[in-house]
C-alpha cells in the first residue's frame, strides 16, 4: 500500500505493471487476439492505456435475460404509470385495468417529446461551458466531452418558466402522462434499433467488452458500441445527462402544478416541495459535476444499447417522478420533528454521495493530485491504482451508500398509506446491489490479486457492517 503521490512519481514502475496475459474464455476468440496484439502495440504508445481487453461474461441472465427484461421493463413502467393514477394505489388494486389501445397514442404527446430532445440537444452543441476529457480508451484515444449540463438546466428553466408566464398550462404533462411516456418509449426503440445497426460497423476497439456477445438480443439490449457519435454529438452522453434527467425536473414540476390545481391549493403541499427541491439538487448537481460522469461504469465500460436509451429517455423521466405524482391525489400531513429528520437524512446522503464521487473522479483524472496525497492506495497490474482510504476506505461504494440515504429521504414525504412512493427505494436497492456486483465481477477480472486485497482491506461493499 502506498500513498496516491508516490505511486504516480514512478510512471516507469507502472509501466512495467501491464496486464498482457491473452485472455481465450468467453466469447470471440479471434477478436480477443486481434486486441491484444493492438494491445501491446499501443503499450509502447500510450503507457496509460487500459490492459488485457477480453470480452466479459453475459450479464442480466445472458440471451434468455435480456429478452425477458426487455419486454418486462417497459411493461412494468406501463404499470406503475397507471397504477399511480388509481384512487387507492395499494397493492390489493395491482394490476391495474389496461386502457383501450388508442389511449396510448397522442401524436401531440409526440411532437412535444421530439420538440424537448430537439431542444436539449441544441443547447448540447452550443459552444459554451467546458470541453472536457473522457477516460483513455483502449484505442489509445481520449474523447472531448461539452459538459454544459448545468448552463442546459438554467436556460431550461428560464424558457418553463417564461412559458409559464404566458399563459402554457404545465398540467398537460399530468393528464397526457401515458401518451408521453408512449411517445418516449417509441423513441427510445428507434434509437436502440439504429445504435444496433451503426454498432455493426464499428471496430473491436469502439466497442464495449460486455455487450458483445455475437448474440442479437443481447447485444441489441446491453448495447455494443461504447461511444456511439454523429462527428462531435455523443449520443451516450447526451441522452444519460439531458432530455431525460432534466426532463425528470420538468416533470416534478409540472405535478406541483398538477397538485394546486387538483387540490385546490395556493402553493403546492409541503411534502411536494421537498420532493421537487431534493431531486432537483439532486439533478443540478449530476449537471454541476458532470465531467465525473466521465468516470462512471456507464460511461466508461457499457456500450449504449436498449438498456441505456430506455434507461435514460424512459425510466428515469417516467418512473423517477412517481413520488411527485402520487402526492399529486395523495396529499401528506407532516411535522417539524419528521421535517427536520428529512432534511437532515438528505444533507447526510449528499454530503457522502458528492464527496466520495468527487474524490475518485479527481483521483482517476490526477492520481498525483496535491489534494489526495495523504490517501492510501493499492498499485495494480494495469498501471491504476485502487484508493483504500477516505470514503473509498469506508466501504467499496460510498457513493452508492449516499445515493441510498438520499433516495430514503425522497420516500419519507410521502408517508406510509402506500407502498408505491417507496417503489424507488426498493428498485434503488436492487439496482445499486446488481451494479455492485458487476462491477466487483468486472474489478476482479481487471485487477486480480490488486482487487482481492482491495477487498480484505475494504470488507463491506455498501454498509458498513452490514453489507
Ligand atoms: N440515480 C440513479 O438511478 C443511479 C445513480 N447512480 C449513481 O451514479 C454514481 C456512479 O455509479 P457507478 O457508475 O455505478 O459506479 P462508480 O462511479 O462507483 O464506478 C465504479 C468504478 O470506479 C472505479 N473504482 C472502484 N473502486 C475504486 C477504488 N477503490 N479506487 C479508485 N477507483 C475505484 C472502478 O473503475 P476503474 O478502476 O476502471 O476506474 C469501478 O469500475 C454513483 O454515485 C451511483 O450512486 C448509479 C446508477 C443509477
Ligand atoms: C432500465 C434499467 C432497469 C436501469 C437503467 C439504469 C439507468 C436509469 C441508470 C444507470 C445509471 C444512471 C445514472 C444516473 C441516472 C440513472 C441511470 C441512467 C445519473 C445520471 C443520475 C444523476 C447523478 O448525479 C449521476 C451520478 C450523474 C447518475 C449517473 C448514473
Amino acid at each position: 500500500m502506498q500513498s496516491a503521490a508516490k505511486e504516480e512519481a514512478d510512471p516507469e514502475k507502472n509501466q512495467g505493471r501491464y496486464n498482457l496475459r491473452r485472455r481465450k474464455d468467453d466469447g470471440d476468440v479471434k477478436e480477443a487476439e486481434a486486441k491484444s496484439e493492438h494491445q501491446e502495440e499501443r503499450v509502447e504508445k500510450v503507457p496509460a492505456a487500459p490492459a488485457a481487453p477480453a470480452p466479459t461474461p453475459l450479464d442480466f441472465g445472458g440471451k434468455i435475460g435480456a429478452f425477458f427484461w426487455m419486454l418486462f421493463l417497459p411493461a412494468w413502467v406501463l404499470f406503475l404509470v397507471l397504477h399511480v393514477d388509481q384512487k387507492d394505489p395499494s397493492l390489493s388494486n395491482f394490476p391495474p385495468a389496461l386502457p383501450s389501445l388508442e389511449t396510448f397514442w397522442d401524436p401531440q404527446a409526440l411532437v412535444f417529446v421530439v420538440l424537448w430532445i430537439l431542444f436539449q440537444a441544441l443547447l448540447y452543441i452550443l459552444p459554451v461551458g467546458k470541453l472536457s476529457d473522457g477516460v483513455l480508451l483502449r484505442s489509445g484515444k481520449r474523447l472531448k466531452y461539452r459538459t454544459n449540463g448545468f448552463f442546459a438546466i438554467v436556460v431550461s428553466a428560464a424558457v418553463v418558466a417564461a412559458a409559464v408566464y404566458q399563459g402554457v398550462d404545465l398540467t398537460y404533462i399530468h393528464s397526457h402522462f401515458l401518451q408521453l411516456t408512449t411517445a418516449s418509449f417509441l423513441i427510445s426503440m428507434m434509437l436502440s434499433i439504429y445504435l444496433y445497426f451503426r454498432s455493426r460497423s464499428t471496430g473491436p476497439d469502439e466497442r464495449a467488452l460486455g455487450g458483445n456477445s455475437g448474440n442479437v438480443i443481447y447485444d441489441f439490449f446491453k448495447g455494443r458500441e461504447l461511444n456511439p457519435r454523429i462527428k462531435e454529438f455523443d449520443l451516450k452522453f447526451f441522452c444519460e445527462m439531458r432530455p431525460g434527467l432534466i426532463g425528470w425536473c420538468l416533470i416534478n414540476f409540472a405535478m406541483a402544478l398538477a397538485e394546486m390545481k387538483q387540490q385546490n391549493l395556493d402553493a403546492p403541499s409541503c411534502s411536494m416541495i421537498l420532493v421537487n427541491i431534493f431531486q432537483l439538487i439532486y439533478v443540478m448537481d449530476g449537471l454541476w459535476n458532470e465531467e465525473a460522469i466521465l468516470t462512471t461504469m456507464d460511461l466508461m465500460h457499457d456500450g449504449f444499447g436498449y438498456m441505456l436509451a430506455f434507461g435514460d429517455l424512459v425510466w428515469v423521466p417516467f418512473t423517477y417522478t412517481l413520488q411527485a405524482r402520487y402526492l399529486v391525489s395523495h396529499p401528506k400531513p407532516w411535522s417539524l420533528p419528521l421535517l427536520a429528520t428529512i432534511i437532515i437524512l438528505k444533507i447526510v446522503g449528499f454530503y457522502i454521495f458528492r464527496k466520495s464521487n468527487s474524490e475518485k473522479n479527481a483521483f482517476r483524472r490526477n492520481p498525483s493530485d496535491p489534494t489526495l496525497s495523504h490517501l492510501k492506495t493499492i498499485p495494480t497490474a494495469t498501471g491504476k491504482s485502487l484508493l483504500v482510504s477516505g470514503w473509498w476506505g469506508v466501504v467499496r461504494h460510498p457513493n452508492y451508500l449516499g445515493d441510498l440515504i438520499m433516495a430514503l429521504a425522497w420516500s419519507l414525504p410521502c408517508g406510509f398509506s402506500h407502498l408505491l412512493p417507496w417503489y424507488y427505494m426498493i428498485y434503488f436497492i436492487i439496482l445499486l446491489v446488481h451494479r455492485d456486483s458487476r462491477d466487483m465481477n468486472e474489478c476482479r477480472r481487471k485487477y486480480g490479486s490488486a482487487w482481492d486485497e482491495y477487498c480484505r482491506t475494504v470488507r463491506y461493499r455498501i454498509i458498513p457492517r452490514v453489507y
